[in-house]
């Protein structure tokens, strides 16, 4: 009976601590910024309300009045900031706000165990090891697969109208696909191959392994990982395998065919790193995994993105871009870089919908104050809210809220000059900044130019009449589950 009434009361005790946990921010966290109710961060799960409205609704006038709050997000609490001023100074700050992705936040956890500790979330030697390696071949790439491959997704549209005459099709698969086979060609030197056959093995594995680190409720309680759940297992030997047989593939693409001598590729010197013993075979896999991971699941959002604004705004943008590209050749990448249209357009769709929206991956290692008077104890989780910081009226006015390209200018060089600006004074963070300003940005552009111009040349896209409006409801933001219709183009240009 004591046994009993001991189990009891000490389950209750542990009920309570988790709560209080939970429910209040520990007592050291700042007070003179709000705190954000615990539950706000569940109610997507339970109410159709996607991130967007969550923001308008919860975070907007807190953040905007204060620039930071406190937040419970991913079983911890943390602190979200979206001024500016503050996202400039824990970009400049690395030492005190350190990079501590998720191989330290749960160090546990399936999507820990997918990512390892890699060139996005390390900090310190790792990082500028990684980063000396990386960049030379993350800024110089060849671009032709992106041609190549988005003839190939025209190819596969038009097919899909046919067969289904012409209902609205399914976006994000296709635009996975596309954007799985741009980043293995152009970065990791081998092809993916689903635009050609979408039921690859390695493909599917990767649809499987996605789905169980995207699952909202392990996101939530990452804790949970540590708990002998049979799904969760699978999960982690499915990572494992994964890993193994990507790294397998790029080196033995590589290696094998003694390509990586000649090749001046981000791959290639990550292997040439690890022969050379600069990076240990773990490090190689983690960046490997990273490449893959970042390069295509943040174009596919942006991309993603783009098309759902470029069919909202069919009579106006869509139609602006199609005459800029009409006559062009999408191989020019230079001369898709010169057109207004185009290059406005895509700047204000990362800015209205930031690919990576929240991202928290930043512990203060000292005591520490941000601005003027908000002090931070060591040991604290910070983060920013991109959707946040591109909508905020101080910096971008009273149209902060509407889709206009037009803000960016009307020329190529005063369009360049403000996006720069932006980044420069962190009033846009879709892309970060400082000194971890991602690698990836002119890659990322020079896909989405490609793309964009490539689908307009044969296709006039609307939203199809089905598709709910709405954006995912938390993680990655873009269009959730689009629907769109591709109407061939009679003036189709032939290249
Ligand atoms: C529209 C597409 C993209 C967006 C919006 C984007 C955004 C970002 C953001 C917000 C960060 C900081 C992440 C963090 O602190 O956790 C970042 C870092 C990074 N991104 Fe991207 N990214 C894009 C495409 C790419 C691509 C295609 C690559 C190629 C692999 C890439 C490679 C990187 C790398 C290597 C870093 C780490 C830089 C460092 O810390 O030194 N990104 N990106």
């Amino acid at each position: 009976m004591a046994f009993y009434l001991g189990l009891g009361l000490s389950s209750l005790l542990f009920v309570a601590i988790f709560l209080f946990k939970v429910i209040i921010p520990p007592f050291n966290f700042p007070r003179n910024i709000p705190t954000i109710p615990f539950y706000v961060i569940f109610l997507p799960s339970f109410f159709n309300i996607d991130q967007t409205e969550l923001y308008n609704n919860y975070l907007k006038k807190p953040l905007e009045r204060y620039g930071a709050v406190n937040i419970f997000f991913g079983s911890r609490w943390n602190i979200l900031v979206s001024k500016p001023e503050y996202l400039a100074q824990i970009f400049r700050d690395e030492n005190t706000f350190a990079k501590s992705g998720n191989q330290k936040k749960i160090p546990y956890s399936i999507l820990a165990a997918y990512t390892g500790e890699n060139i996005i979330s390390a900090h310190g030697d790792a990082w500028r090891t990684y980063r000396r390696v990386m960049t030379n071949g993350l800024q110089f790439f060849n671009e032709k697969p992106f041609v190549e491959n988005i003839q190939l997704l025209c190819d596969i549209i038009e097919e899909k109208n046919q067969k289904t005459q012409k209902q609205a099709i399914k976006v994000s698969p296709l635009i996975q696909r596309l954007a799985l086979d741009n980043i293995s060609q152009v970065l990791l030197s081998f092809d993916f191959g689903t635009l050609k056959n979408d039921l690859n093995p390695l493909h599917r594995h990767l649809i499987r392994i996605k789905k169980q680190i995207f699952d909202p409720f392990f996101l939530t309680f990452p804790f949970l990982d540590q708990l002998p759940i049979p799904k969760r297992k699978r999960g982690f030997e499915d990572v494992k395998k994964f890993r193994e047989i990507l790294v397998t593939t790029v080196r033995k693409q590589l290696v094998d065919n003694y390509k990586f001598e000649q090749i001046q590729s981000v791959s290639s010197d990550l292997i040439r790193a690890h022969n050379n013993e600069v990076i240990n075979y773990k490090q190689l896999s983690d960046n490997i995994v990273i490449l893959l991971v970042a390069g295509h699941e943040n174009p596919q959002l942006a991309i993603t993105t783009a098309l759902y604004l470029l069919a909202k705004y069919e009579q106006t943008w869509q139609m602006r871009i199609i005459d800029e590209i009409k006559h062009i050749n999408v191989e020019d990448i230079k001369e898709l870089a010169t057109l207004p249209c185009l290059n406005s357009f895509i700047f204000e769709a990362i800015r209205f919908y930031p690919p990576l929206n929240t991202i928290i991956n930043r512990c203060t290692s000292r005591k520490c104050q941000l601005g003027t008077d908000i002090v931070i104890p060591k040991g604290t989780y910070v983060g920013y809210n991109n959707f946040g910081n591109s909508h905020n009226v101080a910096s971008w006015g009273i149209t902060a809220d509407s889709f206009e390209p037009e803000r960016w200018g009307n020329d190529i060089e005063t369009i360049m000059k403000n996006w720069k600006i932006a980044k420069n004074n962190c009033t846009l963070s879709s892309f970060h900044g400082g000194r971890r300003a991602c690698l990836g940005e002119k890659l990322a552009l020079v896909e989405l130019r490609i793309t964009i111009a490539g689908l307009l040349q044969r296709f006039h896209i609307t939203l199809g009449s089905e598709w709910d409006e709405k954006m995912t409801p938390a993680g990655p933001l873009c269009p959730l589950d689009l629907q769109l219709n591709f109407e061939p183009r009679k003036d189709r240009k032939i290249n």
